[in-house]
């Protein structure tokens, strides 16, 4: 759970994940959400918030109007782990639900 996660399981899951990538600069993955308008991103925020407290595992991400951009790595391993993908994972299901920009 906490390795960094092997290239063909890392290839793998970011094939699943629509959007998200490695991060330019650092051994990460990331994504630019857009939602509809400021009230649907930080209603994304907010809930992301409750499921990151209780996978115990944090984003870093930077909100604008109704971007977030979002950064996922497992500091205490150093890259990208099976956490990430986890929480990347509920992510997605939230924002399914919050008002994307159509
Ligand atoms: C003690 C606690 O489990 C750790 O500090 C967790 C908390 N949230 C975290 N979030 C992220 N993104 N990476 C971590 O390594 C991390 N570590």
């Amino acid at each position: 759970m906490t390795e960094r996660l092997s290239p063909a399981r890392r290839r793998e899951a970011l094939a699943g994940l629509p959007g998200w990538q490695d991060a330019e600069d650092r051994d990460a993955i990331s994504k630019v959400f857009t939602f509809a308008d400021f009230n649907a991103a930080f209603g994304f925020m907010s809930r992301v918030a409750l499921a990151a407290e209780k996978l115990d595992h944090h984003p870093e991400w930077f909100n604008v109007y109704r971007t977030v951009s979002v950064t996922l790595s497992t500091h205490d391993a150093g890259g990208v782990t099976e956490r990430d993908i986890s929480l990347a994972t509920a992510m997605e299901a939230i924002a399914a639900g919050t008002g994307l920009k159509p």
